[in-house]
């Protein structure tokens, strides 16, 4: 098949970060071309849904230092469009005041200055009332976090690269992708050519990454998303200014369980088990695990009086998980005019504008803004999990 269109780059996968790749070249004046495998909008990958949780509570100070610029950003998607993205709620962290995930969430906080809110035991349900914190456990605020309107933010990132020349290409999958210093990049339609080229691809990021000899070390998870009851509405609303919330561990597993104030679906609580079962992202629907649903019931029951303990609905996301739980951000060992934006772990969505921009700085051979050491694929070489 001879060769259609010629970009300066094509992005293949319009998820959130994709889409803010995209619309990153597009400002950087370069012919892109955006390409996704479904009919756009879909929620058959990790980025739909209503809602996000933003933060700069974090483990690591170089989360927090990027979300500092992308707080910014956000706030600048909303000047240029108009549309609301973000509503401010706070995070609420709980962890065992003595464990070391929640004094490093603490530490982080407090040594960058994010405004917080530490309550006590004696105050905590003055401020959050209808929550029972665990014996033994800690409560801190981050005052700037909230959440983020997901599916709208996608929406409109998408609508600003089309603005401004931008071409999206949805229900044509990338079937092969050729190195070289053009790369050619085959799908269901045709044959084009880039002078780089950008994968966003999320769960199907190793699928695509076979056509160009590398293979990281991703594992993909099914997330049960469930949504709650609330026996008398908008006791956890978004407008009675509960927050969303975060366990650093707890007493049902050791790993977190977080949640989102009633906001998206009037009188429903979303609280989600930050962990779920290995799944092939295209045959999802055939994981059928619900050990986390179990944990969620008891914690629900346990520490949420107001919530009816059985979820009233449940959607279904994935998680790409990298075995450190950080990004792979880089270009490709072999083929540095392939880009890689890959392994969000669950935690990416609110990065989407610094991805966005970092993964167009790569793609442009320009030095990236932040140190991308944590992100790079060379950290796995040790790992005898990687295929590398
Ligand atoms: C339940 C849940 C809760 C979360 N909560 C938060 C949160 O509170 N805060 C936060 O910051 N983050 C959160 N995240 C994480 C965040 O949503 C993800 O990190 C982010 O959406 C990942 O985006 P992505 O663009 O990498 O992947 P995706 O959204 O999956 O996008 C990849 C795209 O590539 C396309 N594609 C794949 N292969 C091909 C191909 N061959 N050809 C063309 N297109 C292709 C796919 O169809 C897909 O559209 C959560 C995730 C889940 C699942
Ligand atoms: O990225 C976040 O903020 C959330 C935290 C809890 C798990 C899901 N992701």
């Amino acid at each position: 098949m001879s060769t259609k269109e010629e970009y300066d780059c094509i992005v293949i996968g319009a998820g959130v970060q994709g889409s803010f790749t995209a619309y990153q070249l597009a400002k950087n004046n370069k012919k892109t071309l955006l390409l996704e495998q479904f009919v756009l909008p879909h929620t058959r990958g990790s980025s739909h849904g209503q809602t996000r949780i933003i933060r700069k509570a974090y483990e690591q100070d170089f989360y927090t230092h990027m979300m500092e610029e992308c707080y910014q950003l956000w706030a600048q998607l909303e000047r240029e469009t108009g549309v609301k993205l973000y509503r401010q709620t706070g995070l609420l962290v709980m962890g065992p005041e003595k464990s070391e995930n929640y004094q490093m969430f603490k530490n982080t906080l407090q040594k960058n200055k994010v405004p917080t809110v530490v309550l006590s035991r004696d105050n905590f349900s003055q401020h959050i009332p209808h929550v029972t914190l665990a014996e033994g456990d800690g409560a801190v605020v981050d005052i700037t976090a909230g959440v983020l309107y997901a599916d709208r933010a996608l929406r409109t990132v998408q609508g600003q690269f089309q603005k401004l020349g931008g071409v999206i290409r949805d229900k044509e999958k990338v079937t092969d992708i050729k190195p070289g210093p053009t790369v050619k990049v085959s799908t269901s339609a045709g044959v084009y050519g880039a002078k780089s080229v950008v994968i966003t691809a999320g769960p199907w990021a190793n699928r695509l990454l076979a056509h160009t000899g590398l293979q990281l070390p991703l594992e993909v998870v099914k997330i049960n998303v469930c949504y709650w009851k609330e026996k008398v509405p908008d006791t956890y609303n978004v407008k009675k200014r509960f927050p969303c919330f975060l366990l650093t561990e707890g007493e049902e597993a050791n790993e977190h369980i977080y949640g989102l104030p009633s906001n998206e679906y009037p009188g429903l609580v979303k609280i989600c088990y930050h962990m779920g079962s290995v799944t092939d992202p295209d045959q999802r629907d055939k994981q059928t695990d619900r050990s986390d649903i179990d944990i969620l019931q008891r914690y629900v029951a346990r520490c949420l009086p107001k919530l009816d303990p059985e979820p009233a609905v449940v959607e279904t996301c994935m998680y790409t998980l990298t075995p450190d739980r950080h990004f792979v951000l880089d270009c490709h060992p072999a083929h540095r005019n392939i880009v890689i934006g890959a392994g969000f772990s669950g935690h990416g969505f609110k990065f989407g504008p610094i991805i966005g921009k970092l993964l167009c700085e790569l793609s442009l051979g320009e030095v990236p803004s932040y140190d991308l050491s944590p992100f790079r694929i060379r950290r796995f070489q040790a790992n005898p999990k990687s295929a590398l």
